[in-house]
């Protein structure tokens, strides 16, 4: 059986106090209920990271929402993967389409972030996932395929052992616009084939696939179920704790 993740972005929320909040009211419920088989994940913003990594307890691990790509120099304000490492992250999150569209981080510049991240020790939850207008135009598979080829294939075979893609539309973000399951679960299953074919039939049976779009409390249970989706990547209902652990819970 493949591993079964939910993962918490906070993007750009919550003051230090509150994200210190968040994490505890998530560890202390599943100190006291453990969800067996379910690896749980959370990205906050930088800043916080040395604060949560101290109060998420045993069963959350610590993501970075981003990387830079150089290992350390002279890069006002960006942050690199050894030192994220440093404070305590096991994960960390590339390609997401905020980083692609208001950053404009292309899938050249992704594939010098993801051996940073590797190099570092992290391992990458690679972000893909389409627009409504390459949906509407039916480029949406092919598009796909292509972030995946150019983005992520790169990796050696031990190296792409380590990564988590997470299939996030982009029209579903934020949006209160899911993907259906049956969407969700055709382009799963869509990318574990490209995972075959880039590497091998093993690879494609066990790498993590996450959906993420305005996946919440409500709908959780139902994207859970389908074959090729093996959990989330939460943004908005991560940021309540009572919401994020219903979805925790939805296996
Ligand atoms: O972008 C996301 C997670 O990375 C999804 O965000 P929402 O859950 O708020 O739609």
């Amino acid at each position: 059986m493949r591993r079964q993740i939910v993962a918490g972005n906070w993007k750009m929320n919550k003051t230090y106090p509150e994200a210190l909040a968040l994490v505890a009211e998530i560890a202390t419920d599943l100190q006291n209920n453990p969800v067996s088989g379910v690896e749980v994940i959370v990205a906050p913003p930088f800043p916080f990271l040395t604060g949560v990594n101290e109060s998420r307890g045993a069963n959350i691990q610590l993501a970075a929402q981003n990387c830079h790509q150089k290992e350390s120099g002279a890069y006002t304000g960006e942050v690199s993967a050894p030192m994220l490492k440093s404070v305590g992250c096991e994960y960390v999150i590339l390609g997401h389409s905020e980083r692609r569209q208001y950053f404009h981080e292309d899938n050249v510049l992704l594939e010098q972030k993801l051996k940073a991240a590797l190099d570092a020790g992290l391992k990458p939850i690679f972000c893909c996932g389409e627009s409504l207008e390459q949906r509407e135009q039916e480029i949406h598979f092919s598009y796909i395929a292509q972030q995946l080829k150019e983005g992520l294939f790169h990796l050696s075979n031990e190296e792409f052992d380590q990564v988590i893609i997470a299939y996030e539309p982009i029209w579903a973000i934020g949006t209160g616009r899911t993907a259906s399951s049956e969407q969700a679960q055709e382009m799963h299953e869509f990318i574990r084939e490209q995972v075959s074919r880039a590497y091998d039939a093993e690879a494609a049976l066990k790498t993590p696939i996450l959906y993420g779009g305005s996946c919440n409390a409500q709908n959780a249970k139902e994207l859970f179920a389908c074959k090729d989706v093996d959990g989330g990547l939460i943004g908005g209902a991560a940021l309540k704790s009572a919401d994020f652990l219903t979805i925790i819970r939805s296996f």
